[in-house]
């Protein structure tokens, strides 16, 4: 055990990102902390020595100490203290004893749309209260969702979201640890505007709530590349697919959150409600009012008046003003300074244009860190996968996870992915002739989930908790990324009835044209007439981000080799100098020497 602080002691390191290391803990047995009794359970993420070590990071930690310890809410994983040691920056946390939604979804596939719809209603009502604080989360994604156990009114296990790691992209984001064309964030689930530079208020966290939901009912986020750059990419230019077989309604509150304008986008209150509706009306009990409702859930995704009218002005940051119109969120919890420097980051009309492009160096360790398995999971794949889908994942690995890396600009010169219409992956292309899907139905194999009702008058912890099932590590074995399919006839099936065949017009075929793409394009599509370039800025060199960047492979077993025969010579010409092994070995040899004409006396008196 390790003290951390006067107050904490910390046991076990339960995982590792980007921005630091994850430790069971506990409270000391002599410390008093408010609200956490002695010896209380905590998690304690200790943030890496970089971050620790740089004093605009640290002066971020203290400023918004207290806008981090306020943030309270069923939904939101309570940070409970902050500590800063020497070089050392840590924030405890409550414990929660269960896999994060990655490794639920690795390990079960995808939920169901109303079970998907749900949890994300969840998070988004997390997301609601954040955002009325001022407070953006800016890294929204499965890994960052943790789901507690809970026990259901009937006694059964059931799963608790709860959103985590709020403020610590934005502590991250320092000017001292970001720099021009660099980026914090998880590029499956970062927004047109984060990928851009451009200030991002919260409906960066709507945009990733969608990438999310998209992910929960599909099992795989619906942009996708090899490498970041990629991802980001068709962020910025191509346009989501719709699943065959996602409901109507779910798809046109995931379709409203994917808008690549920030003020398109519902606000986070207008998501949980709609969620709510789309769950009550897309299940085959659903009432016909309930059904009703739900195909006109476009109505209830109202935006943000105030984002719509900063728009103009911050979708162009070098225009005059602009550090002004960033500050779209209420003014309690913002922070100008992270405003100033996303307007810095812009000093040229090439750079806010541009993808930033990875530099190897700089990004190639985070690639490792894998989410652990859970305790108890075998590690190994019962099946193993083609080469190809193990490529796939290690590239969708990645973009899961945070990256706070060095990007260079000249990097959108080179064509990484054409900005083409989007095309779907082998289980989503449109059969020839187009066939509808089968009409909805019900989550079968899953425990059924009751419709919640909508949100109380303000109170959130009044609504039960309701998730997917609960989480068997490696039950299923992972899937690959499909769509949502359709669960195997023989598991028990709720009880519900056929579906009005009416309730969902099937999906159209993959238009060519939606109504969608045809509005305005957003700056960053490309131009068929390009203005001639400017000279590009001069390359910044990415400031040493680690005492040891040089990583050969295999040059520690190299070493180590060397180092071992290094040792056996040392020891061979000791024991030959110092002791008596020379006689031994003229002794060895005579004794060879009578063998040999022992037996060539043997052969000749034959
Ligand atoms: N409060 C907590 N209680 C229990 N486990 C936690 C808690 N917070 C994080 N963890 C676990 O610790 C591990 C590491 O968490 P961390 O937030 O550092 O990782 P991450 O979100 O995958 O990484 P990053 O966002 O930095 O890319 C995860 O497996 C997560 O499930």
């Amino acid at each position: 055990m390790r003290p951390v602080g006067s107050k904490y002691l910390i046991e076990e390191s339960l995982g590792r990102g980007a921005t630091g290391t994850v430790f069971r803990g506990r409270v000391r047995d002599d410390a008093a902390v408010p609200g956490l009794e002695p010896g209380r359970a905590v998690a304690v993420k200790v943030l890496r020595e970089e971050l620790a070590t740089d004093p605009d990071v640290v002066m971020r930690f203290l400023r918004e100490r207290s806008v981090l310890l306020r943030l309270t809410h069923p939904n939101i994983v309570r940070v409970r203290d902050l500590v800063v040691e020497g070089e050392l920056l840590a924030l405890v946390m409550d414990l929660v004893e269960g896999p994060d939604l990655f490794r639920y979804l690795r390990s079960n596939g995808p939920l169901s749309p109303i079970a998907g719809a749900l949890l994300m209603a969840q998070v988004a009502d997390a997301l609601a209260v954040s955002h009325a604080d001022g407070v953006v989360h800016r890294d929204l994604k499965p890994a960052n969702v943790l789901l507690a156990t809970t026990a259901g009114p009937d006694g059964s296990e059931q799963m608790h979201p709860m959103l985590t790691d709020f403020g610590i992209a934005r502590l991250a984001d320092s000017p001292g640890i970001t720099r021009t064309h660099e980026f914090v964030g998880t590029p499956a689930y970062v927004a047109p505007e984060s990928a851009e530079g451009r200030p991002q208020t919260a409906a960066v966290d709507v945009y990733g709530a969608g990438i999310m939901l998209y992910e929960l009912v599909t099992g795989r986020p619906p942009f996708q590349g090899d490498g970041p750059i990629a991802v980001l990419q068709a962020h910025l230019a191509q346009e989501p697919e719709r699943p065959r077989s996602l409901p109507e309604p779910l798809w046109t509150v995931i379709e409203r959150c994917l808008r690549k304008s920030p003020a398109e986008r519902p606000t986070s209150v207008a998501l949980a409600e709609a969620l709510r509706v789309v769950a009550a009306g897309i299940g085959v009990h659903s009432s016909p009012a309930a059904v009703e409702a739900a195909l006109a859930v476009g109505d209830l995704l109202v935006t943000d008046p105030a984002l719509a009218a900063a728009t103009p002005t911050a979708v162009n940051p070098l225009s005059a003003g602009s550090a002004d119109a960033t500050q779209v969120l209420p003014s309690r919890g913002f922070d100008p300074g992270a405003a100033t420097q996303v307007v810095a980051a812009a000093p040229g009309a090439e750079d806010r244009t541009q993808v930033m492009a990875p530099q190897p160096a700089a990004s190639g360790d985070r690639t490792r860190v894998m989410p652990p398995v859970p305790p108890g999971a075998p590690a190994a794949e019962p099946e193993a996968p083609h080469p190809w889908q193990t490529q796939l994942r290690a590239a969708r690995d990645r973009n899961q996870q945070t990256q706070i890396g060095y990007f260079d600009p000249e990097e959108l010169d080179r064509p990484q992915v054409a900005p083409q219409p989007y095309q779907a992956q082998p289980p989503y292309q449109a059969p020839q002739p187009y066939q509808a899907p089968p009409p909805y139905q019900a989550p079968q194999g899953r425990p059924p989930q009751p419709p919640q009702s909508g949100r109380g008058s303000g109170g959130y912890s009044q609504r039960p908790p309701v998730a997917p099932q609960p989480y068997q590590a490696r039950q299923n074995p992972p899937q690959p990324p499909q769509g949502y399919r359709q669960p195997p006839q023989a598991q028990p099936q709720a009880a519900q009835a056929a579906p009005t065949p009416q309730a969902y017009p099937p999906p159209q075929p993959p238009a060519p044209a939606p109504q969608r793409r045809q509005e305005p394009a957003p700056q960053r599509r490309p131009e068929p007439a390009p203005a001639p370039r400017r000279e590009p800025a001069p390359r910044r060199e990415p400031r040493p981000r680690s005492r040891n960047r040089m990583y050969i492979p295999g040059l520690g077993c190299l070493k180590g080799c060397l180092m071992v025969l290094l040792i056996l010579a040392i020891a061979a010409v000791a024991l030959w100098n110092f002791t008596d092994l020379p006689v031994y070995w003229e002794n060895v040899k005579s004794w060879f020497a009578s063998a040999s004409d022992w037996i060539s006396g043997l052969n000749g008196g034959r």
